[in-house]
């Protein structure tokens, strides 16, 4: 119904009447999407940089100012949008962001969510490429309540993009990257089987049964998106993938401890990898 008069993306402040999305977005082929809205305009930046692009290492402007929703940023053919917290937050920007990709008429649009998670048995660090998101019982599955009956949707990723973003981690050597299964839970606390929130319902041991459960079904971290955007954008026809850096391993630990300077480094690793796999699609050397 959206494609017939006028399409108002509130969350974005954008829209096909008071803005002319295929002269603003028609060009891009790369869409990265992460929690944070200082990390995503890092990223922007620093892909200026990494693609050699007039403007870099001045300020970017946020596509998205009228709205203190989500933040978007463009380097060349690379959009880089936050999402917030959660999968409330992140399918809202979602639906809005593929109609956007829809109206400005892109083709062969490639997405990456770039973010931080907590490891399973992995050293703090790692960054884990997502093979398959699951939900909190270890299966491939979004679940979705839709005029109030739930629809089961599949989380299955682009196989083939993985192991592409695998290839080019082997250029990276100074952290670890892995592939495996990446849980997806509705909240940081209880519902990661964490000790330290306000409230807690289990016990240490029962806290680690589960998270070796988890472990032993192919989990190698956990975070708060993936099932939601591996669902839509396989629906929606987007090649798309998943990778995030874990802040720790949470087989050892609940809380993050570790520095600003040391997390910010984290984050970037991610950055890092795209980065790399950005400019080899784009047929840019290592070295250019
Ligand atoms: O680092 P980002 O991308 O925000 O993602 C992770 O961090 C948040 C929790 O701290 C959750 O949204 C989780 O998915
Ligand atoms: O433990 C963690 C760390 C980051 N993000 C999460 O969702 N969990």
């Amino acid at each position: 119904p959206w494609t017939l008069l006028e399409d108002v993306l509130y969350h974005l402040d954008l829209g096909t009447k008071t803005h002319n999305l295929p002269a603003m977005f028609g060009d891009i082929k790369f869409v990265c999407v992460g929690g944070s809205p200082n990390r995503m305009r890092a990223f922007a930046q620093f892909m200026q940089r990494e693609l050699g692009l007039a403007g870099a290492g001045e300020d970017v402007a946020d596509i998205c100012a009228g709205s203190d929703r989500y933040a978007m940023y463009r380097a060349g053919p690379v959009l880089s949008i936050s999402h917030g917290m959660g999968i409330p937050s992140i399918s809202i920007m979602l639906h809005e962001l593929i109609k956007l990709l829809h109206h400005a008429k892109c083709r062969d649009v490639t997405i990456i969510r770039i973010g931080t998670s907590g490891g399973l048995g992995i050293e703090a660090g790692s960054v884990v490429i997502t093979d398959t998101a699951v939900d909190s019982s270890f299966q491939p599955r979004f679940e979705q309540v839709v005029l109030g009956d739930v629809v089961v949707r599949s989380t299955e990723l682009d196989k083939d993009l993985a192991e592409e973003l695998l290839a080019c981690s082997r250029d990276i050597p100074d952290f670890p990257t892995l592939i495996g299964h990446t849980m997806c839970t509705y909240d940081f606390y209880e519902g990661q089987g964490r000790l330290d929130g306000a409230l807690c319902s289990f016990s240490s041991e029962k806290k680690l049964e589960y998270l070796r459960r988890a472990y032993d079904a192919g989990v190698r971290n956990i975070e708060m998106e993936s099932t939601a955007f591996a669902a839509l954008c396989g629906l929606c026809g987007l090649k798309a993938a998943v990778v995030c850096v874990a802040l720790l391993d949470r087989l050892e630990g609940d809380q993050i401890r570790a520095s600003h300077e040391v997390l910010w480094e984290y984050q970037q690793r991610p950055q890092r990898l795209i980065a790399a796999f950005i400019r080899k699609r784009l047929g840019l050397c290592p070295t250019d």
